[in-house]
C-alpha cells in the first residue's frame, strides 16, 4: 500500500478516494473501524472514513490513531490525514489535535496543512482560505451550524487548535519549485515550526507541494494534495486509467437528500423541474407520527420502475431553524437520519441497487444502515464525487455527495455513468 489515509468524514473520504483513483492508484474506501486488513492488502491506496470532524477531540484522536495503526500494519508507506477543504473545525479541534497525534504516531518532525481544492474553488493565498472569490469568513461556511468558520487566516485558526508552532509556506516559494519548498521546510524546522499551512492557487501548486512532501511520513490536508502525493508513486505503482463507467447491478434507482446546503437545494429544484417524482420529508409530521419511513419508502416503490424517485428533507435556513427550535437541532437531525436510513433499507429490500445520497452525515447514516463497509471507486460525476460500488454480499452502487459539491444537474446526469453489470471484469 502506497498511501493510507484517515478521513474525518465519509463524503470527504470519498472525495480523496476519487482524487487518488483519478491519479491511477487502485483505491478502496473503508467505512469506519475496525479496518478489514485482509481485504485492503492489494490496494495502492486506502482511505478510512471516520465520523470524527465534530466529536470531542480526545475521541477523534483515539479513532484516528487506531485507523492509522491499521493502515500502517497493512503496509502503508505514507500516511495522510484528510479534512475538509474549507478547514471545518473549531478552536477545540479536531484538525490540530488529530494532526498532532498522527505526527507523534508517525514520528514526523514536520508536516503540512494543505486544505486547497482548486477544482471546487478552495484556494489559499498568504495563508488565507478562499471559497470561490470570497474569503472563508465571508462564505456560507461562516454560518455552518457546527463549525462556523469566521477567521480566514489558517495560521491563526490552526494555532488555536494546537500547541505546536504553526508556520506558512507562501505561494512565492511554491512557485520556485519543489527544491525551494524543501528548503523552506528546513528553514521552518530551524525555527522550531512543526505544521506549515501551504498556499495553493492551482493544481500545479499541488504537484509541487506533493513532490516536496514525498518523504514526509504524514501529510495533512484536503483531497487536493492527494493529487500531488499520488504523482510521487508514478514509478512504483501499476497506474491504471480512472474508470469512465461503473458497472451497476440490475435494479432500480433512488435519491436520498438530507443535506440542506445551497448546492443540494439547487440540485433538488433542477431535478423537480426535470420531472423526477419527489417527496419531501416533513420533520414535524415524522415527529408526530403522521409520516413514517415505511410510507415514504412505499411511495418510492410505487413510482414507475424506470423513474428515479427523490426523497428529501432538505430545507432552507428559515424552515430548518424553525424545526430545530421546536424539536432541537440534534433530535431533528437524528430523526431525519434515522428515517432516511430506514427508507434505504426498505428500498434495498424492494430491489433498489443504485442510490445517490446527498450530505456527509446522511451518507454515514445510510451506509451504516445498509451495512456497507468497503467501497470500490468508480468514475467522477463532478469534482469530489465519484460513483462507488459496495463490496458487500449485496452489491449496490452508491454516490455519496458532500453537501456543497456537484453541479445543479448532478441528480440528473449521474446515472449516465453507470453501465450494465455484465461489463464488470
Ligand atoms: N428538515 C430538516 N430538519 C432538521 N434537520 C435536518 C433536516 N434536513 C436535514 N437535516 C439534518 O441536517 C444534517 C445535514 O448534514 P449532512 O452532513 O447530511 O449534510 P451537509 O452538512 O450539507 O453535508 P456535508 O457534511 O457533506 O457538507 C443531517 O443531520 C440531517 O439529518
Ligand atoms: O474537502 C471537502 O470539501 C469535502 O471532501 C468534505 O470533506 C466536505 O465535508
Amino acid at each position: 500500500m502506497l498511501i493510507g489515509a484517515v478521513a474525518d468524514d465519509i463524503t470527504g473520504a470519498t472525495d480523496l478516494c476519487l482524487m487518488l483513483s483519478r491519479a491511477g492508484l487502485k483505491t478502496l474506501q473503508v467505512i469506519g473501524l475496525p479496518v478489514p486488513e485482509a481485504d485492503i492488502a492489494e490496494a495502492d491506496a486506502v482511505v478510512v472514513a471516520l465520523k470524527s470532524r465534530t466529536i470531542p477531540a480526545a475521541q477523534a484522536v483515539a479513532m484516528s490513531v487506531q485507523a492509522a495503526e491499521a493502515l500502517r500494519a497493512a503496509g502503508a508507506r505514507q500516511l495522510m490525514f484528510k479534512y475538509c477543504s474549507t478547514f471545518d473545525s473549531t478552536d477545540e479541534g479536531n484538525i490540530g489535535p488529530v494532526a498532532e497525534a498522527l505526527m507523534n504516531f508517525t514520528g514526523a518532525d514536520l508536516t503540512i496543512a494543505c486544505p486547497a481544492f482548486p477544482a471546487t474553488g478552495r484556494t489559499v493565498y498568504k495563508g488565507h482560505l478562499f471559497v470561490g472569490d470570497r474569503l472563508l469568513s465571508e462564505s456560507p461556511l461562516k454560518d455552518h451550524p457546527l463549525t462556523p468558520m469566521r477567521d480566514p487566516d489558517l495560521v491563526r485558526v490552526l494555532g488555536r487548535q494546537t500547541d505546536l508552532p504553526v508556520g506558512l509556506v507562501d505561494i512565492g516559494t511554491i512557485r520556485q519549485g519543489a527544491d525551494a519548498v524543501r528548503a523552506a521546510f528546513d528553514a521552518a524546522r530551524a525555527h522550531g515550526q512543526r505544521i506549515l499551512i501551504t498556499d495553493t492557487l492551482e493544481e500545479a501548486d499541488l504537484l509541487t507541494l506533493g513532490a516536496a512532501c514525498a518523504d514526509m511520513p504524514l501529510v495533512t490536508g484536503g483531497s487536493g494534495i492527494g493529487l500531488g502525493l499520488a504523482a510521487n508513486f508514478r514509478d512504483s505503482a501499476a497506474l491504471r486509467p480512472a474508470p469512465d463507467r461503473m458497472p451497476a447491478p440490475e435494479g432500480r434507482a433512488a435519491i436520498l437528500a438530507g443535506s440542506c446546503s445551497v448546492a443540494t437545494r439547487g440540485q433538488i429544484a433542477k431535478a423537480q423541474a426535470a420531472g423526477l417524482p419527489s417527496l419531501a420529508i416533513d420533520v414535524a409530521a415524522l415527529a408526530e407520527g403522521r409520516q413514517s419511513a415505511e410510507a415514504i419508502a412505499d411511495w418510492a416503490i410505487a413510482q414507475p420502475a424506470d423513474s428515479t424517485p427523490l426523497i428529501y428533507s432538505s430545507a432552507d435556513p428559515e424552515a430548518l431553524s424553525q424545526v430545530q427550535s421546536r424539536l432541537g437541532r440534534e433530535a431533528s437531525g437524528a430523526l431525519v437520519e434515522d428515517t432516511l436510513a430506514a427508507v434505504a433499507i426498505r428500498l434495498r429490500n424492494a430491489g433498489v441497487t443504485r442510490i445517490l445520497i446527498a450530505g456527509g452525515e446522511t451518507s454515514g447514516a445510510v451506509t451504516a444502515a445498509l451495512g456497507v463497509q468497503l467501497l470500490e471507486i468508480g468514475p467522477e460525476i463532478d469534482p469530489g464525487v465519484p460513483w462507488t460500488r459496495s463490496l458487500s454480499d449485496r452489491p449496490m452502487v452508491l454516490a455519496l455527495k458532500s453537501g456543497n459539491f456537484g453541479a445543479p444537474d448532478f441528480f440528473l446526469k449521474a446515472w449516465d455513468l453507470l453501465a450494465p453489470e455484465a461489463e464488470h471484469v
